[in-house]
């Protein structure tokens, strides 16, 4: 209709040639773009795709092409098996391919693959008649989905209330404490809403009849030939009396098996062939759940299916393959020239089916992450299914009839402290494009706990952000959650902070003890509950929560008591104003030794990378891990007391110099900054000791108290002490860069993109010559366009 007919000759193609150049072309690109995070679930769900469609489509083809629905000129085609020619079996592994790449690619910043929100939250589990009741209030609040965002609007007010308050488990009388100014309820929906959980997959009945009813209609159109269905509409008695009429039905009903479509003309043949074929399909996954929701699933939907139709259109009028136009097995309809209304029902229809599955097995995939059948024994399922494709599938297939339902606070959790990150880090925003689904959500839970920590220890920042002034006391919000008071706003005595800061670290050991405690891991969380909702601020609590319910099982504790450690060194540091009087020329740092160890907790470079170890190779640590766990069938377990194989321990070893190379980038990068913000040097004071006679004092000096000062003869010279920062990064990069490649294969790209991004920091601090920003001058910053090309050269090779 657009174009008038005839008036494109297409030469002709053949079979072959039509797959050699719009099928395979489009899934080497997207296999290439999508094949770093082509792992073993991506592997096994295209496997089954390809499987069920070459069993399900085979028969039905070699049918229809008996009956002469479509037909292929022999020159068209290399050979055929039975009826179907082999390119057709080509087509049916290949478009699974295509569409589950197509989906892939669309969806690759999807966190949860699943709808979720407005799901009925179920009854609370256990627990007693008090249990109950909090549980009945919690779903009439936690129905407002406003409430569902991260916490932090919620926090002021709710601060001082809850630490007063026992949780219901302990007392029942909380429920009818009187509601206060502000916040019952935040307060009941934190408490209660530990016992939620929603059946992400619930069953679609309706969906399920539905197609079951189009199967029927395709029953009806194959067995009852459009004549005569046209004659019993128009005058029903008469046919249906008439003998004659009926015989070729009741004959084809009577034995399917020899099924005759009408002689002369039965144009809903093919549609029918069509519908009955594969709406069982559909009534049996939707029946168990399958959703298309998702927007990249409709895209991968929409490409899938338009795609096909181009090509369906081409093939057709260059001659690779003729549907029946006679109008003797088809209604002789068309979209447009070479698409016939078959045609387009059946490559939208398929398609729609593959995303369909696709995406149940998606979320199959991440159920098993998120709550994993027990075993019966005591060895805990992996969170990563088996790479042996029968068990895979038959442990989706248990899933799938019986799916688990998730704490509604974990899908919270998840999302919120996503948000929070992509708020926080430009590098993680970037970094997580390189991660699959399930390593990234890992991810999401562990950076999420290390930068709420870090965060409620380094806490010298008001409301906005903005650094307070030292000089004066800080001025805190009633919000904290120790020294609140009443809501009021109060000032803190820098005494007091550091009291603060400590408790805060005590608090953190304390949820370390109670996560990894044995109860805990026998699935009882009563204890680990009460203290969330009593010890742990509110803004934390999500981080703090997605801790104790999926990062236990796949990080051991070591690494997160080396990052508390970390902080531990961080609290040795002098406060600033301390810093300031120690470093002045004259008083401090002339009068001998002891005074360098007083202005740091860094003395030697062993100090240092010690330092950044603990602060950054436990995060290459936790990582690691989760990779391992999340990633391959033998998994580092607490039952097998988190021993590793002496290659893995080279590999954590050396993943641990990685994160420490990452933090020394970043420590040379704020070498003035730091200063300015939190009073704080992270250059060993040896490499100021070791300057000559009165150069290194002055130069101490001169960033403690000028840090602002960048040029002029007496100005702190930051280059000679960046530079040097960035070769010891640059030293302990080299040693472990082998170690990228030891980890899983879907592992590596984010890997190498989160390394790559960060020493595009380290190559701008070079590009200047070692010169750093101070405070005022802002951060130093790498362009957003070249951290992605690094990370795309990284990935990639582009
Ligand atoms: C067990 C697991 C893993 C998890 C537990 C959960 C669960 C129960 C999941 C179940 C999933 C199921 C049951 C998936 C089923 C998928 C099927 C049947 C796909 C068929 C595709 C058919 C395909 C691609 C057919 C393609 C056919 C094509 C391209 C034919 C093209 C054609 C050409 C070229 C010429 C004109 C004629 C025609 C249109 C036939």
């Amino acid at each position: 209709m657009a174009s008038p007919p005839s008036s494109i000759p297409l030469p002709s193609l053949t079979y072959f040639q039509v797959h050699l150049i719009f099928v395979i072309p489009p899934i080497l690109l997207l296999g290439y773009l999508y094949g770093p995070l082509f792992g073993r679930r991506d592997g096994i769900k295209v496997g089954w795709l390809m499987f069920m469609a070459t069993i399900w489509t085979t028969p039905w083809d070699n049918w229809i092409i008996s009956h002469a629905a479509w037909t292929y000129p022999p020159s068209s085609i290399l050979f055929k098996i039975y009826h179907v020619p082999v390119e057709e079996h080509l087509f049916f592994i290949l478009q699974p391919l295509l569409v589950v790449l197509v989906q892939a690619v669309a969806g690759v910043g999807r966190g949860i693959p699943f709808a979720w929100r407005g799901l009925p939250v179920m009854e609370a589990e256990g627990g007693g008649g008090d249990d109950k009741g909090v549980g009945g209030e919690a779903k009439d609040e936690g129905e407002g989905e406003k409430d569902d965002g991260p916490e932090q609007e919620n926090e002021d007010e709710d601060e001082d209330e809850r630490k007063k308050s026992i949780p219901p488990s302990l007392s029942p009388t909380r429920i009818r404490t009187p509601p206060t100014r502000t916040s019952t309820s935040t307060r009941l929906r934190k408490t209660t809403i530990q016992e939620e959980r929603i059946q992400t997959l619930p069953r679609r009945p309706l969906a399920g009849l539905f197609w079951l009813g189009v199967m029927t209609l395709g029953g009806i159109g194959l067995f009852i030939p459009l004549p005569i269905l046209c004659d019993i509409v128009v005058h029903p008695v008469t046919t249906l009396t008439d003998p004659r009429n009926l015989g070729l039905v009741a004959r084809n009903l009577k034995s399917p098996l020899q099924y005759q479509p009408h002689p002369v003309e039965d144009r809903l043949f093919y549609l029918s062939a069509i519908l009955i074929w594969i709406s069982p399909v559909l009534a049996l996954l939707t029946a168990l759940g399958a959703k298309v929701d998702l927007p990249e699933d409709w895209i991968a939907w929409a490409v899938g299916t338009g795609w096909l139709w181009m090509v369906d259109t081409v093939a057709i009028r260059a001659g690779a393959w003729a549907i029946d136009t006679q109008g003797k097995r088809t209604l002789g309809w068309v979209l447009w020239r070479g698409l016939p209304v078959e045609e387009a029902v059946f490559f939208a229809i398929v398609s729609y089916l593959l995303v369909l599955s696709s995406s149940l097995i998606s979320h199959l995939h991440f159920l098993l992450l998120l709550a994993p059948p027990p075993t019966g024994g005591s060895v805990p399922t992996p969170r990563c299914p088996p790479a042996n494709p029968i068990r895979h599938i038959t442990l989706l297939t248990r899933l799938a009839l019986s799916p688990p339902p998730i704490p509604r606070q974990l899908l919270v959790s998840l999302e919120s402290s996503e948000a929070t990150l992509k708020a926080g880090s430009k590098s993680f925003s970037v970094a997580k494009l390189g991660w699959g689904r399930e390593m990234r959500c890992g991810l999401i839970a562990v950076y999420g706990w290390c930068r709420v920590t870090d965060d409620l220890i380094d806490d010298d920042h008001d409301e906005q952000g903005e650094v307070v002034s030292i000089e004066t006391k800080v001025k805190v919000g009633g919000s904290d959650d120790e020294d609140g008071g009443e809501g009021e706003a109060r000032t803190l005595t820098l005494k007091e902070i550091g009291a603060r800061k400590q408790r805060r670290l005590g608090m953190m050991r304390r949820f370390l003890d109670l996560a990894y405690d044995e109860t805990t891991a026998r699935g009882d969380f009563r204890q680990l509950d009460v203290f969330l909702d009593t010890q742990v601020p509110s803004r934390a609590y999500s981080a703090f929560y997605l801790f104790s319910r999926l990062i236990v099982d796949l990080v051991p504790r070591r690494p997160f008591d080396d990052l508390l450690d970390g902080y531990q060194m961080d609290l040795e540091f002098p406060d600033k104003r301390e810093m300031l009087q120690l470093t002045r020329i004259g008083d401090g740092v002339e009068t001998g030794d002891t005074l360098w160890k007083r202005i740091s907790p860094i003395q030697t470079e062993a100090d240092l990378v010690l330092y950044a170890d603990r602060v950054a190779g436990s995060v290459a640590d936790m990582i690691i891990h989760l990779t391992w766990n999340v990633l391959t069938s033998d998994p580092v377990t607490a039952g097998k007391g988190w021993t590793l194989s002496p290659e893995r321990q080279e590999t954590l070893g050396q993943g641990r110099k990685m994160g420490q190379a990452l933090q020394l980038v970043n420590i040379a990068r704020d070498v003035r900054s730091d200063v300015e913000a939190i009073g704080r040097i992270y250059i060993p004071m040896q490499w100021f000791q070791t300057r000559s006679e009165g150069e290194g004092k002055k130069q101490i000096e001169m960033l403690a108290h000028r840090p602002r000062d960048l040029e002029g003869p007496d100005a702190f010279h930051a280059p000679s002490y960046t530079l040097r920062m960035l070769r010891m990064a640059e030293e302990l990069k080299s040693a472990s860069r082998d170690a990228i490649a030891d980890l899983p294969y879907t592992a590596r790209a984010g890997t190498r993109a989160m390394v790559a991004s960060y020493f595009e920091i380290g190559k701008e601090v070079e590009r200047r010559g070692g010169q750093v920003p101070s405070l005022e001058q802002g951060r130093l910053r790498v362009s957003k366009r070249r951290r992605l090309g690094a990370v795309l050269w990284s990935i990639w090779g582009l």
